[in-house]
């Protein structure tokens, strides 16, 4: 794992202002890629963050601009697991999604896996998140007209290289689905669609799982399912990135990120939801991103 601090040290630490930067010791390089497909190595930092800022403004409305990720940087080394979390509006979402490549930051750079996301034309962007990238969100997760066996098999179809079929319902097996594998997706619970998109995760194995809010939307028992399962995808190489408003849950990472209005505050080891709770307490003060 890739935790810098240790885990018997559950107080936060201050982020100089100036560097706002969450640095992560060095990980073995995992090994990742689809079943049956090409072994990845990836010995640079997975997800590689510099002077990030996303500025909202609205049309005739200029004085009103929010800047909801403010000059953030950010290295986590493959098969980290980490949680951001903060006050609503500080910033957790945009941060997560400009990462992700599904909102286009407004100036700094992005690099995963080595790949300057940040410079890549559409097209290549959405290739390489076919490629690379894991979504696994509080709702919808899936195409409403697939079964769930579908569900789990798209990456495939995105990337053109439809995974074996023996990998999606070992996948599904593994979530408990197989006799739901044929069910669209209104025809499961909640956390039975979270489970299909944790399939989808498993059978495709992308290197980067990016997770905003997993468990908002499941009772205690399914969300402390889905984080077990975020907890072995890191253990198998994956690294993932969580963004949650829920202290228990962010313990469950190796690493906590606590921002307050669009800034990273401070770094904590996982493994403490109490502490979690005070750090992001103290960032009040922070307010909402401005
Ligand atoms: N598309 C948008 N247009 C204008 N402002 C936006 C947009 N999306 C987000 N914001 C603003 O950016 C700020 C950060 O929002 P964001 O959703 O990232 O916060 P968050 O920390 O994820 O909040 P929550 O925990 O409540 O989901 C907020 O002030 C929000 O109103």
């Amino acid at each position: 794992m890739a935790a810098s601090a240790s885990r018997t040290d559950p107080e936060p630490t201050q982020l100089a202002p100036a560097a706002q930067t969450a640095a992560r010791g060095p990980a073995a390089a995992p090994l990742t890629g689809p079943p049956g497909g090409p072994t990845i190595r990836h010995e640079a930092p997975a997800i590689d963050v510099a002077a990030l800022r996303r500025v909202f403004t609205l049309p005739g409305r200029r004085r009103a601009a929010v800047t909801a990720v403010d000059d953030v940087a950010l290295h986590l080394q493959a098969g980290s697991f980490t949680a951001l979390v903060g006050a609503s509006g500080c910033g957790k979402s945009t941060l997560l999604q400009c990462i992700a490549g599904l909102d286009r930051p407004t100036s700094g750079t992005v690099r995963l896996l080595g790949t300057h996301t940040t410079a890549l034309r559409p097209r290549d962007a959405a290739r390489f998140r076919a490629d690379h990238v894991g979504f696994i969100f509080q709702d919808d997760n899936l195409v409403s007209a697939l079964s769930a066996r579908d569900n789990v098999a798209l990456p495939g179809r995105l990337r053109r290289r439809p995974l074996p079929r023996t990998a999606v319902d070992a996948a599904l097996e593994r979530l408990g689905l197989t006799g739901q594998a044929r069910h669209l997706p209104h025809e499961l619970s909640g956390g039975e669609r979270q489970r299909v998109a944790i399939a989808r995760v498993l059978a495709s194995r992308p290197a980067l799982v990016f997770a905003d809010e997993p468990t908002a939307a499941l009772d205690v028992a399914a969300g402390a399912e889905v984080l077990d399962w975020l907890v072995e995808l890191s253990a198998m190489g994956t690294t993932v990135l969580m963004v949650t408003h829920d202290a228990s849950a962010a313990a469950r990472a190796d690493e906590v990120l606590v921002m307050g209005a669009g800034r990273l505050m401070s770094e904590m080891p996982g493994g403490d939801a109490d502490a979690v709770a005070r750090a992001v307490l103290l960032t009040r003060g922070a307010g909402e991103a401005r």
